[in-house]
């Protein structure tokens, strides 16, 4: 793309000291130094860490054909035009979603946004997609896929990248021919325009509660972030059970006459309604009821939770067209999804362990509460909490949450980052006492402490492993070390039938 043409589309204005842009072709756009091909453009964002114009030499010496950026600093140099913006984040976006061609225009586009549930809900509608016929990619916290299902990873650790990754997925996945594209979209995405340039046909919205405080500061801007994709969508699908929010939802959803589903899995009047669920050891049944008729619907998951999860997606896909026996149907093959409630082989004899992603006391809360139900003996649940800038307030109601709802509670390390493990492990066992409850023991060391419980949990028990689900690594001081909890839950497994 021509520089003075994106120029005009950024409403950029050119530096008095740089070369003119005239001339000047755009191939790519990057934020990060280190990425910069030859031909692309970088765009300097001032953030918490740092300040990207120190990154400029670098960008130009690896082939930056200009920069973008809210001002030129008086000593810093630039031998490539430098246009200045208002909003340097916006710009990035906009520039990647011009540059990279608008590809969300040429999809059907379903964004997931919530506190909890929403890569669940992303896998659901994906695999809902997918099995009735169309050629559908994703982006998700696990990674991204383009319609041929095989899962490849960004180059950086996010639920939903910046927006030059995002928009060049979305791109890979046109060129690959797909029709519909599941997006994930992070509230932090969302408030720093990283999905900005994606054109949403519909919103799901799981629920919201309290997380994540630390960057949005207050649980008012935490929604204001969450609800832009809301505004932004043609269809929002909502979800009635989650008060108070829903009721704020609706209004901004049906403006300008904007269509909006509401679903409930717990009771509420809702357009789409679970009833008559059925929580077995291996799976779930329910009643779908909607305006255009009735099912009744399994799904191979574990967690009632699953069943509003199950429902937004399927309401959600509904929305694009897809009817109702379809989806039933598409739900009976879903595979389900690495590291959330998913349960570990196991030989006659031995306890049910899951492997699971919850890491707020609210989603804790609900894995115990319905693993209980399927649970004919004990229940243990392994789990840590956050070090480093992540939000402390979540430690101490972690703990309450395990030892009220949990028989036997086993806190231990997870991500503790340079923040002492002893003061998180403190602060979960502060959040126990305080409650009257001593059914705990901390053992700093996580494949220790799986191991522990694992070996001393009966037959009839259920051990719950919760936090690390699916991710690779473990944050311990400034080390990143591999980790698979899967697999420890495995060897975990073999030790106790071992006998060791
Ligand atoms: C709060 C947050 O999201 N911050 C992100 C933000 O940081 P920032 O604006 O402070 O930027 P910065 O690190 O100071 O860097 C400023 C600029 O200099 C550039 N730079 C910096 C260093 C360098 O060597 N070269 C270089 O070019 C950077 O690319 C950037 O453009 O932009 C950076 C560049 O992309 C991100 O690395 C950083 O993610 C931080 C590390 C992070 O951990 N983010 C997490 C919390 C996050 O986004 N999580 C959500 C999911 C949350 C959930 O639902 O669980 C997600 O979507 O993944
Ligand atoms: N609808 C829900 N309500 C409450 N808890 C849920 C819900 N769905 C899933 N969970 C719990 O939250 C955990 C994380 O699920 P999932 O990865 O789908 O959510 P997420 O929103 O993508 O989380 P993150 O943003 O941290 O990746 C699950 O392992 C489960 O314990």
């Amino acid at each position: 793309m021509n520089l003075a043409d994106l120029a005009q589309a950024l409403g950029a204005e050119l530096a008095d000291t740089a070369t003119h842009p005239s001339g000047v072709v755009v191939t790519g756009v990057s934020h990060q130094a280190a990425w910069i091909r030859p031909g692309d453009l970088f765009v300097a964002i001032r953030g918490a860490r740092f300040d990207g114009h120190g990154f400029i030499d670098e960008a130009i010496e690896r082939g930056a054909v200009a920069v973008v950026g809210e001002g030129l600093p008086p000593r810093v140099r630039c031998n490539v035009p430098y246009l200045t913006v208002g909003n340097a984040r916006a710009a990035l976006a906009d520039a990647a979603t011009e540059v990279l061609g608008r590809p969300s225009d040429r999809m059907t586009v379903l964004g997931v946004t919530g506190t909890d549930g929403k890569t669940t809900t992303s896998c659901l509608a994906l695999h809902l997609l997918r099995a009735t016929g169309h050629r559908t990619g994703l982006l998700s916290t696990i990674g991204y896929e383009l319609p041929d299902g095989e899962l490849r990873q960004p180059p950086s650790h996010f639920t939903t990248p910046e927006a030059p990754q995002v928009q060049q997925i979305l791109r890979d996945m046109v060129a690959h021919e797909a029709t519909h594209a599941v997006v994930e979209s992070s509230s932090h995405a969302l408030a720093m325009d990283r999905v900005r340039g994606v054109d949403y046909d519909v919103a799901l919205w799981t629920n919201l509660t309290g997380e994540h405080l630390d960057f949005h500061g207050t649980m008012e801007q935490y929604f204001a972030d969450k609800a832009k994709l809301v505004r932004r969508a043609r269809h929002s699908v909502l979800n009635a059970d989650d008060l108070p929010w829903f009721e704020r939802l609706v209004p901004l959803a049906t403006a300008d006459g904007r269509a909006c589903t509401s679903y409930s899995a717990e009771g509420a009047g809702a357009d789409w309604r679970a009833e008559g669920i059925e929580e077995g050891a291996d799976g779930l049944a329910f009643t779908v009821n909607t305006p255009t008729g009735q099912g009744r619907a399994h799904l191979p998951m574990v967690g009632r939770f699953n069943v509003a999860n199950a429902l937004a997606a399927m309401a959600g896909v509904a929305a694009t067209g897809v009817g109702l026996d379809e989806l039933v149907e598409g739900l009976a093959t879903f595979p389900g999804v690495p590291g959330r409630m998913e349960m570990v082989e196991r030989e006659p004899g031995e306890p049910r362990v899951i492997v699971d992603f919850a890491h707020t006391a609210p989603s804790l809360e609900k894995a115990l509460t319905t693993v209980r139900v399927t649970t004919d003996g004990a229940l243990w649940v392994v789990l840590g909490s956050a070090g480093g800038p992540r939000d402390p307030s979540k430690r101490a109601p972690l703990g309450e949450v395990a030892t009220r709802l949990a028989d036997h509670a086993v806190f231990t390390e997870e991500d503790h980052r340079t923040t002492p493990l002893q003061d998180i492990l403190e602060e979960m066992e502060r959040g126990a006492r305080e409650t009257g409850r001593d059914n705990f023991v901390s053992i700093g060391d996580r494949t220790d402490a799986i191991r522990y419980a694992v070996g001393a949990a009966g037959p009839q028990d259920t051990v719950v492993l919760a936090g690390k689900g699916p991710e690779e690594t473990m944050e311990r001081g400034t080390q990143l070390v591999p980790w698979a909890e899967i697999e420890v839950a495995r060897e975990a497994l073999r030790l106790r039938r071992e006998g060791a």
